[in-house]
């Protein structure tokens, strides 16, 4: 039997796995496939780092550890659904909830300072921020909407909001002293170890490295950056406008909570001038944000004139934009409630608007320090305002060639982003020689990101395939101003060489550029492909989709391994814990898996192309036509509870799917689906009737980050009827 390995995640998508994948392992066994799940969620990844303590029947194994082999083997074949890469707050939380449920796992140590408690943070900090996507995406990405999804969302266009006339939205980035000013790069010869040093002190020595990789320096100057923030708010109040920041703290897991926390510090200056000395008694830290805040301050004598100065510092500043008026939480409350790929769509959605304190929405300043990946935004926000919102029903398709493989660029850089401590220079050496140096200064984030030559020849070869394909332009989005994309350029030249790319449109442009001659395609109904480095990846396949499509969820995400295997992403968003607190509180989720069903069919796809299998290619063909009815009869789940939600939905899929098949090719499944697609049809009415019952009241799945497997299945399944038809396969 072929195998497929799903991953068990978090939040949204992992509810919606309990009532996928029954169906999903119904059909695909008839064709000789089976789904096998494999724990990668936030709560199996800290369990499976503490079995010593733990009873026998709590412990599960690493894993993600294991799924890292897998995806280097040429049979590989993951579909991979979005999981929590987890801020500390989030960890804490989910630690906390293990305990309650008796798992001995010990408490996070915020404060490390034993050797115990430093080797205890050394193991957490493995399950926090971006821990799985690094180990999985051992292939560059390619992201793009199959065709009937985008036709679908031309005919069924959902609400973009237009901009003001004139818009005093704008995107405010640093002009100094930010990752993209300091970067320093060179193509690194030999694999002789190479060393981080400050001050002549080795920060850390790397024995990994391959000749022939592009390695970049840089540093955010803490200074600059607080000096940019003040402007910003300056700016902000000057300009009448909502004051809103955007990081990605969840994957540059060591860079941007502390840019986070200066943004705490400076935003609340005042709170912290006077009562610096009684946060640091209480073992608050700023980059865990003003959530955090509040719950330490619970041990505070200070409390009440605390929070009464906090509630002071929201008349003096410039009104901060929301995450969620109604529960009064703030931009500043949880650097993992701003994820930017998924927050500056919504800000350009929404018309450069987002949520003020009064729950209306409001002009804003997106604050993005960091000009490297910023030129974008500014360009797509710069773009709206000069001439207007775009046309869901018209806009070309832009899909995205990412740079991803072996932890390329900043997105690989954790291990060695470090906050300087002692004013001075750090060097990168080789052999002696000094590659790299910067002056900096103590609260200095100096980072080393890297690229190995392998990916690159890789990427370079996807985006001349995927060009040719689709007769669309390539755009390498690379500045030759900037160090790192200068040494990129050259490499891309020299593999561009490899290929036939006659009568292919491969320009390269930097980043603000490639936007603006994109976006002006996307005006035209022109179809474009960005071919970018990892962080711009991220960028561009949430904002694109999500003015093309609504949700960059219904994305087609393929990571074609360099081993020869396929990681199927679903979507290329994140697991959507809005939707989660929709389900506890009224049983409806509305989560839509169209991502999972998409990803499996090309999952089956690839085994069908390695092993001709008349079934496999009966199931496989069956489920794309039931992918096209389920868009075609727009079965995607409501927003609202008492309407069919994503359990409905997978419904449809499957009374599509056994249609199908009973009208296929093969004989045999043909046979086998016929009854199956009738009871499925002549039970509809009584179906959806019986996982309409749950909705509208609360849930309890025994957990948020653990669910209690049993609790969440019978949510999830309160079909009786649906269950045993499914069963019955
Ligand atoms: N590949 C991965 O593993 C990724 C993981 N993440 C992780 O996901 C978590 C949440 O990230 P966040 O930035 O909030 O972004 P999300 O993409 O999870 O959510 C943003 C919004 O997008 C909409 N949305 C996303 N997916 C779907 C779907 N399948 N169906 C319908 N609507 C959808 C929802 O809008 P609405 O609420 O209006 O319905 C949702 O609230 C974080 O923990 C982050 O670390 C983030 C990105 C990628
Ligand atoms: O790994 C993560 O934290 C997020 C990944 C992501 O946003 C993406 O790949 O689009
Ligand atoms: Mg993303």
């Amino acid at each position: 039997m072929s195998k497929i390995i799903w991953s068990k995640i978090d939040e949204a998508p992992a509810l919606a796995t309990y009532s996928l994948l029954p169906i999903v392992n119904a059909f695909t066994k008839a064709a000789g496939v089976e789904v096998v799940t494999s724990d990668i969620s936030l709560a199996g990844r800290v369990i499976s780092k503490f079995s010593d303590r733990l009873k026998p029947e709590q412990r599960i194994n690493d894993e993600l550890a294991e799924l890292g082999n897998v995806v280097l083997q040429p049979d590989g074949n993951i579909i991979k659904l979005p999981n929590i890469s987890a801020s500390v707050g989030q960890l804490i939380e989910c630690i906390t909830e293990l305990q309650a449920q008796g798992y001995d796992v010990p408490n996070y140590p915020e404060d490390a300072k034993t050797d115990e408690e430093k080797a205890l943070k050394e193991i957490y900090s493995t399950c926090l921020g971006s821990a799985v996507n690094p180990v999985l995406r051992e292939g560059n990405s390619d992201r793009r909407a199959a065709a009937a999804v985008k036709r679908f969302a031309q005919k069924n266009p959902h609400k973009l909001r237009a901009f003001e006339s004139p818009s005093k939205a704008y995107v405010a980035h640093m002009n100094g002293g930010d990752f993209f000013s300091n970067e320093k790069s060179v193509i690194v010869e030999g694999n002789a170890p190479v060393t981080i040093e400050l001050n002549g002190k080795v920060l850390k020595t790397l024995n990994d490295v391959v000749d022939k990789e592009i390695m970049d320096a840089t540093f955010m100057s803490a200074k600059a950056l607080q000096a940019f923030y003040q402007k910003t708010l300056d700016d902000a109040k000057k300009n009448g406008v909502l004051w809103s920041l955007h990081l990605k703290a969840t994957m540059m897991k060591v860079s941007d909570p502390i840019m986070f926390g200066h943004a705490v510090k400076v935003f609340f200056k005042d709170v912290f001038a006077k009562y610096g000395d009684e946060l640091t008694a209480i073992g608050y830290n700023a980059n865990m944000g003003l959530g955090d805040l509040y719950k330490k301050l619970e041990k505070s004598s200070k409390k009440a004139e605390i929070i009464a100065a906090i509630e002071a510092t929201y008349d003096i500043q410039p009104p901060m934009a929301m995450v969620d008026s109604d529960k009064g939480i703030t931009n500043l409350h949880a650097s993992n409630d701003i994820i930017i790929d998924a927050s500056m769509p919504v800000v350009v959605r929404d018309g450069g608007k987002m949520w003020n304190r009064d729950g209306k929405v409001q002009e804003c300043v997106s604050v993005i320090p960091d000009a490297s990946y910023a030129f974008f935004h500014k360009a797509m926000v710069d773009d709206c305002v000069a001439n207007g919102q775009y046309d869901v029903t018209t806009m070309g398709n832009v899909a995205n060639v990412g740079l991803m493989a072996q932890k390329a660029e900043e997105y690989g850089s954790h291990p060695t982003t470090f906050e300087i401590a002692e004013n001075g220079s750090v060097e990168v050496k080789q052999n002696g020689k000094v590659l790299m140096s910067h002056n900096v200064e103590a609260g200095d984030i100096w980072r080393m990101s890297r690229v190995k030559d392998i990916p690159i020849q890789d990427w370079v070869r996807l985006a001349v395939e995927r060009a040719r394909l689709t007769g669309s332009p390539a755009v390498f989005w690379l500045d030759k101003n900037r160090a790192h994309d200068a040494n990129m350029i050259k490499k891309v030249n020299e593999y561009l060489k490899n290929h036939d790319t006659t009568g292919l449109e491969l320009p390269i442009m930097d980043v603000a550029s490639a936007a603006k001659y994109t976006n002006a395609r996307v005006r035209k109904g022109e179809d474009t492909i960005s071919v970018t480095g990892n962080v711009l990846r991220d960028h561009l396949t949430d904002m694109y989709p999500i003015l093309e499509l609504g949700t960059s969820a219904k994305m087609l995400s393929i990571v074609p391994l360099l081993a020869g295997g396929g990681v199927f992403e679903t979507g290329a968003g994140g697991s959507a814990p809005k939707h989660v607190d929709q389900f506890l509180e009224e049983g409806h989720l509305r989560w839509d898996s169209l991502g999972e069903f998409l990803a499996l069919a090309e999952s089956l796809r690839f085994i069908a192309q390695k092993n001709s299998d008349d079934k496999l290619a009966a199931v496989t063909t069956a489920l794309d036509i039931a992918n096209a009815a389920y868009l075609d009869n727009n079965k995607a789940p409501s927003r609202k509870a008492g309407e069919p939600d994503n359990k409905a939905s997978h419904f449809f899929l499957a009374q599509y799917w056994a249609k199908a098949l009973s009208e296929g090719k093969n004989a045999e499944l043909a046979a086998k689906f016929a009854p199956i697609a009738k009871a499925l049809t002549e039970n509809e009415a009584k179906i959806i009737e019986e996982l309409l019952s749950i909705e509208g009241k609360a849930q309890d799945i025994g957990g948020y980050y653990h669910p209690d497997d049993k609790k969440a299945e019978a949510a999830m399944r309160p079909s009786a009827t649906l269950n045993k038809i499914v069963d019955s396969i």
